[in-house]
């Protein structure tokens, strides 16, 4: 495997997925935030009924492929941030410490919406962080968003937080993060945009989990289905998501199939 591998892989996904019609992403998001919505709210309820349970344990069952859904006319189904619905800031987070955190992100080009997902958690109590990229450093900061007003444009046209919020300290904190990428596997592989921000980010709360013998928070992803690939090139530094979720599927982490690999059982692939 080389270089030329992935970004030839990157080339050919993001061909595929620029080529769904504004119809078919419509709907495909539609189902891919239902279903992720699904397990986020699954996922944080665990968590309340047992407040010592922390993320990073096995997940709870996922649900099974489904039949295609037509979506309530009232959902988000456009495809850019700015065209969803304002909150006016007073759901979800009131500050509490004690509310459930996911680290999210938000979607630029032609990734899947999750801006359904993100306002499903501001309504359900559940404080949402999305990152801030340090370009000379390859590190994300991750700052709350309480409302799409929070967010500024930064590097690549991606919309970010502002760096004058302040970052979450303590990212061991949240119970999942979502992981944006390119392309996956069925075996929970990701291959992003080729900076290595999440590679680098993933591993260092893992190290973190490790070495505070804490638990590490559920890494998941939201794609859509033509975004598989048979098999992805794993590197070392690679990490492997605990689940994928696409519009017709969701797919978790073997921990036998990489114990079989020769990979450990923190989601490290090699
Ligand atoms: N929505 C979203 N936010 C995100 C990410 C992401 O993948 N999706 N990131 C995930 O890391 C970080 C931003 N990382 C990025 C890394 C590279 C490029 C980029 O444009 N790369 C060039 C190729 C560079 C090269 O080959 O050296 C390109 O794609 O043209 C964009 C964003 C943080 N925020
Ligand atoms: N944990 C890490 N420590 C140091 N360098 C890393 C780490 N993870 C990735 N890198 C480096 O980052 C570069 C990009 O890696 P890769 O192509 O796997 O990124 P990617 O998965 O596409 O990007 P991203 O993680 O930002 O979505 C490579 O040069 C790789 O060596």
């Amino acid at each position: 495997m080389n270089g030329s591998d992935k970004k030839e892989i990157r080339r050919h996904i993001e061909t595929l997925r620029a080529g769904l019609t504004p119809e078919e992403r419509a709907s495909r998001e539609c189902r891919v935030n239902e279903r992720l919505t699904a397990w986020l709210k699954g996922q944080a309820a665990r968590l309340r009924l047992s407040p010592d349970a922390s993320a990073g344990t096995a997940p709870l069952p996922l649900k099974q492929p489904q039949e295609t859904e037509d979506c309530p006319s009232h959902v988000y189904s456009g495809t850019t941030w700015s065209a969803g619905r304002e909150t006016d800031g007073s759901c979800g987070s009131s500050g509490l410490p004690d509310l459930p955190i996911v680290l999210a992100y938000v979607p630029f080009r032609t990734e899947c919406g999750i801006h359904r997902t993100i306002e499903a958690c501001w309504e359900a109590g559940i404080r949402v962080f999305v990152p801030r990229s340090l370009h000379a450093s390859r590190e994300l900061l991750f700052h709350e968003i309480r409302q799409w007003k929070d967010l500024r444009k930064g590097m690549h046209g991606i919309m970010e937080p502002d760096p004058l919020s302040p970052a979450l300290q303590d990212p061991l904190a949240a119970f999942a993060v979502l992981v944006p990428g390119l392309a996956f596997d069925t075996a929970c592989g990701r291959l992003g945009y080729g900076g290595g921000y999440y590679d680098r980010f993933l591993e260092k709360l893992l190290q973190a989990a490790r070495e505070e013998g804490r638990n590490a928070p559920l890494f998941a992803a939201a794609a859509f289905d033509v975004q598989l690939v048979e098999r992805l090139p794993v590197e070392p530094h690679d990490i492997r998501l605990d689940v994928l979720i696409t519009e017709s599927a969701a797919y978790t982490r073997d921990p036998e199939a990489d114990r079989k690999r020769g990979e450990g059982s923190d989601g490290a692939a090699g």
